[in-house]
C-alpha cells in the first residue's frame, strides 16, 4: 500500500506539557479499514495520541497527518466529516431523547435536515435503542448512554473512528454486539482506533496493536509480532492417567510441574507443533489445553519489561 492511503501518519512526534514529555519518537501509520488498538497504562499517552490526529493539539515537533493534511490546519467541516470520536466517560444532556441527542449532533455533523431523522433511526436501531430512542436520557442506563455514543460516533459513515474505552458499561452480549459493529465497518473501508485498559477479548478484532509506556512506544505489530517480539512459551495443561510423566520424552520431563496425572509445561513457541504431535502419541494422555500468549500477557511482559530496564538504570 502507498504512502498516499495511510489514513494517519505520526512520524517522529514529540508532545510535551508545559515542559513535560508525554510523547516522544512517536511513528504510526493506519490504513483504510485496520481495526488498530491503542493499549497502555493510565497516562501513557493515549488520549494524547488521539487529540492530535483531531486536531485538537499540536505536536511539539514531528509531522502529524490525517487524510493527507495537517489535522489542525485542515478545514474542520471536511476534516470532521470524516471523523467519528466516542470519549471515555461520555455523557449527554439528561433532559433531551435518544433521538434528539442524536438529531442535535448530526445536524452539527452536517447530516442535512431531510436525511437526519431517517439516519438517526437507523442508527439508533443498529445500537439496539431502537425502543428507547423516546425516552429521555435521564432514565438511559450506563451501557444505553455508551451506545448512545457509539451511535454518535458513527454520524455520517465516518471514515476514520476513534474509540477511547468504547465498551466500558457494556454487559458481554453487548460487547458482542459493539465488535460486530466494527467488523460490519471495516469491511466498509472504516479504519477503527481502539483505546482501551479492557484487554481481555479484543485480540480477536484488532489487526495491530500498539503498547505504549510513558509516551514510548514499547511495542507494535500483529499479535503474532508482538508474540515473536516477546518470545513468551506457550502453556500445555495435560490432563492424563498414572505413568503419564513417565512417558513424558526426557526434554518434556525438564519443562513439567507435575502432580503426575495434571501436567504443566511452558513450552517454546517454535516447538509447540512439535511437542503437540509428540503428545498427542502418548497412550496416557485424555486432554491438552495450549494457552498462547494472549494480548493481556504480552502488555504485562512489555510494561514489566519496561520497569525492569528502569530499575537497572
Ligand atoms: N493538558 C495537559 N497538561 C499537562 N499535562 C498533561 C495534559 N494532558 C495530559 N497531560 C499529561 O500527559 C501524559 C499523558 O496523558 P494522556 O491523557 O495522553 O494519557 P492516557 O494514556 O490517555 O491516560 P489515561 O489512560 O489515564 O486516560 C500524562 O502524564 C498526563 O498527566
Amino acid at each position: 500500500m502507498s504512502h498516499a492511503d495511510n489514513i494517519v501518519e505520526l512520524q517522529q512526534v514529540e508532545k510535551k506539557y508545559q515542559g513535560i514529555k508525554a510523547l516522544q519518537s512517536l511513528d504510526l501509520t493506519l490504513q483504510p479499514g485496520e481495526i488498530f488498538g491503542l493499549f497502555g497504562h493510565n497516562g501513557a499517552g493515549k488520549t494524547t495520541i488521539i487529540k492530535l490526529i483531531l486536531g485538537l493539539i499540536e505536536a511539539t515537533s514531528g509531522r502529524v497527518s490525517v487524510f493527507g493534511k495537517d489535522p489542525t490546519q485542515a478545514g474542520t467541516r471536511e476534516l470532521r466529516g470524516k471523523l467519528g470520536f466516542l470519549q471515555e466517560n461520555v455523557s449527554f444532556y439528561d433532559q433531551l431523547t435518544g433521538l434528539e441527542v442524536l438529531e442535535y449532533f448530526a445536524r452539527l455533523k452536517g447530516v442535512t435536515r431531510k436525511r437526519c431523522r431517517k439516519d438517526c433511526l437507523e442508527l439508533l436501531e443498529q445500537v439496539g435503542l431502537n425502543e428507547a430512542c423516546d425516552r429521555r436520557i435521564k432514565t438511559y442506563s450506563k451501557g444505553m448512554r455508551q451506545r448512545l455514543g457509539l451511535a454518535q460516533a458513527l454520524l455520517g459513515s465516518p471514515r476514520l473512528l476513534l474509540l477511547d474505552e468504547p465498551t466500558v458499561g457494556l454487559d458481554p452480549i453487548a460487547t458482542q454486539d459493539f465488535y460486530h459493529t466494527i467488523d460490519h465497518l471495516k469491511h466498509q473501508g472504516c479504519t477503527v482506533v481502539l483505546c482501551s485498559h479492557v484487554l481481555p477479548g479484543v485480540e480477536k478484532y484488532i489487526d495491530r496493536a500498539l503498547i505504549l509506556g510513558r509516551g514510548t512506544v514499547l511495542a507494535s505489530g500483529s499479535i503474532e509480532q508482538l508474540r515473536a517480539q516477546a518470545d513468551l512459551p506457550a502453556v500445555f495443561q495435560l490432563k492424563g492417567r498414572p505413568g503419564l510423566t513417565e512417558e513424558l520424552p526426557e526434554d518434556m520431563r525438564l519443562l513439567a510441574i507435575s502432580n503426575n496425572t495434571d501436567i504443566k509445561m511452558a513450552v517454546p513457541m517454535y516447538k509447540r507443533m512439535q511437542a503437540l504431535r509428540t503428545l498427542t502419541g502418548l497412550s496416557s494422555i485424555d486432554n491438552i489445553d495450549i494457552h498462547l500468549p494472549s494480548l493481556e500477557d504480552l502488555y504485562t511482559h512489555f510494561i514489566q519489561n519496561r520497569c525492569d530496564q528502569e530499575a537497572v538504570l
